[in-house]
């Protein structure tokens, strides 16, 4: 590991004004010093990403595709390097930290050949009087400077789901990654020059959000800015970018219904996983369990027990399922949110306990539909499960949320699931599995506070490009 990380600004390193050390979350070590980019480096990262794309833009698209397929590969080959940064700096368990690798990889090959599958449409001219003898077509161009700010939960593909689209469109970016995480981005420095992207169309800045916010949503070369990260900070943005193009993936508190007929232990294991998995600092995370209410006391027994066999302990053990929370600051509020819901009604079923910076998965019954830990997205160990009669009561409970970005039902009857995703006002409605599933290039993005914009390699894609309509007069008859 490097002693310090410098800015990487037009395909080179540049010395920071000040480093601060990045510690790791689980051991509270210090890794390494990372410099801390300033509006003024923001700036030089948008004016040299902007000289970069005036060549960039004509690249072909056999040529970006084959930079982001290299740049893959290269990945691949290094899957446990990569891995590993992301346990020591996310505190991710290793076994998580291995599987978001091989998404990463996915990634950037679906970005390259989306980059190939820059289709437009053609028109019908002549439906309308007047149209004949025309020729129509639309073709998307690529906007320019693109700005990304991307949170610390999943810093390698995350990332890529910005980076990779952006360079398939013809783009060229600038990325400010999280602070809790840069050191992933800051190694795709090295791997897209290897993959022969030119100078200056990546540029990775690490800082703080709130200094270098200004410059990366407002100024004049910006084209897009696309955030993913809490729906505090998104509105800021959102109030910042005016009427730049802008993608917000914000955070949620998935709904998961289980309904009449489903089989409970053929769900356990995996409704244990969408609620725990990275100690459920994941935007999909499962928060709200609703349970049919023939099912749920043993729902609830099965559920409870395999919890509480998850085992805590070091990023870096094989058989670690739980691991510290990514800080300090992070842990009391949640202390802070399970105190008030007991307060306020709730009943501790399991977990909670704290030891270092890792909290024991908490499971809640009885939960106050006012306390934060059901109101509010917790991003960390606890879950809440509530029995539901009728389907018609666990929808419009599930709904009950300010969020809207994944949830999940489960049933035998495939006439209630479609009813069930009919009415579920979320961005995905995953059908017969937990709403913590995703998969890299499916839409992806939220309903009300969740977001704006969709990911999910092409979605993303599009709107990272302008679309154009082109008319051609064929014949003066
Ligand atoms: N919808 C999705 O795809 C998705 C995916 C992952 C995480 N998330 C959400 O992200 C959140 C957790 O991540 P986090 O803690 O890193 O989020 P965060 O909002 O605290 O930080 C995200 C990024 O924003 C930057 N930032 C902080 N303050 C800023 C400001 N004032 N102006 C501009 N940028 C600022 C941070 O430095 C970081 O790079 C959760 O809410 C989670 O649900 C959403
Ligand atoms: O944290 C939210 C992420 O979008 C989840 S995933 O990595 O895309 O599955």
């Amino acid at each position: 590991m490097k002693k310090k990380w410098q800015l990487w600004i037009g395909g080179k390193w540049r010395e920071a004004k000040s480093y601060e050390p990045l510690n790791n979350p689980h051991t509270e070590e210090e890794l390494t010093q990372i410099g801390q980019a300033e509006p003024a480096d923001a700036i030089e990262a948008i004016v040299e990403a902007h000289a970069a794309f005036q060549k960039f833009r004509d690249y072909p698209a056999h040529a970006r595709a084959k930079i982001l397929a290299k740049a893959a590969t290269i990945m691949e080959e290094r899957s446990e390097e990569c891995a590993k940064i992301i346990a020591l700096e996310g505190a991710k368990s290793i076994r998580n930290a291995r599987e978001e690798i091989s998404r990463t990889v996915q990634t950037y090959r679906f970005s390259a050949e989306a980059a190939k599958s820059n289709y437009g449409e053609r028109i019908p001219m002549d439906a309308a009087e007047g149209g004949e003898n025309r020729f129509g077509f639309t073709k998307r161009t690529p906007l320019g400077v693109v700005t990304a700010i991307t949170p610390f939960n999943f810093p390698f593909n995350l990332v890529a789901h910005k980076v990779g689209p952006a360079i398939a469109a013809g783009n060229s970016i600038v990325l400010k990654p999280a602070e809790q995480t840069p050191l992933s981005s800051l190694f795709l420095a090295e791997v897209f020059k290897e993959a022969g992207l030119p100078d200056g169309v990546l540029n990775i800045i690490p800082g703080k959000g709130d200094v270098l916010s200004e410059a990366l949503t407002t100024h004049p070369h910006v084209k897009k800015v696309t955030f993913t990260g809490s729906v505090e900070v998104g509105h800021l943005i959102q109030q910042q970018a005016g009427f730049r193009k802008l993608t917000l993936e914000l955070g949620s508190n998935s709904p998961f219904i289980i309904d009449e007929g489903v089989d409970i232990d053929k769900i356990i294991e995996r409704s244990v996983m969408g609620a725990f998995s990275y100690n459920g600092q994941v935007c999909i995370s499962i928060q709200r369990i609703y349970v049919h209410q023939s099912l749920y006391e043993a729902f609830l027994e099965r559920f409870v027990a395999r919890t509480k066999q998850l085992v805590a302990g070091s990023p870096m053990d094989e058989k670690t399922n739980i691991t510290a929370v990514i800080s300090k600051k992070s842990l009391e509020r949640l202390q802070e949110w399970l105190e008030e819901a007991v307060q306020e009604g709730a009943k501790l079923e399991c977990g909670g306990k704290v030891k270092g910076n890792v909290m024991k998965p908490a499971v809640l019954t009885n939960v106050n539909r006012d306390s934060k830990v059901f109101r509010n997205e917790v991003f960390g160990p606890i879950v809440c499960i509530f029995p539901f009669d009728t389907l018609d009561e666990a929808i419009e409970d599930a709904n009950d949320s300010r969020y809207g970005l994944n949830s999940g039902f489960i049933s035998p009857s495939l006439e209630r699931a479609f009813y069930a995703a009919e009415r579920l006002e979320t961005g995905g409605v995953i059908i017969n599995d937990i709403p913590t599933y995703r998969i890299d290039n499916m839409p992806y993005g939220g309903w009300k506070d969740s977001g704006v914009g969709r990911e999910g390699v092409k979605y993303a894609m599009n709107e990272m490009m302008e679309e154009k309509f082109i008319s051609i007069k064929t014949s003066d008859e």
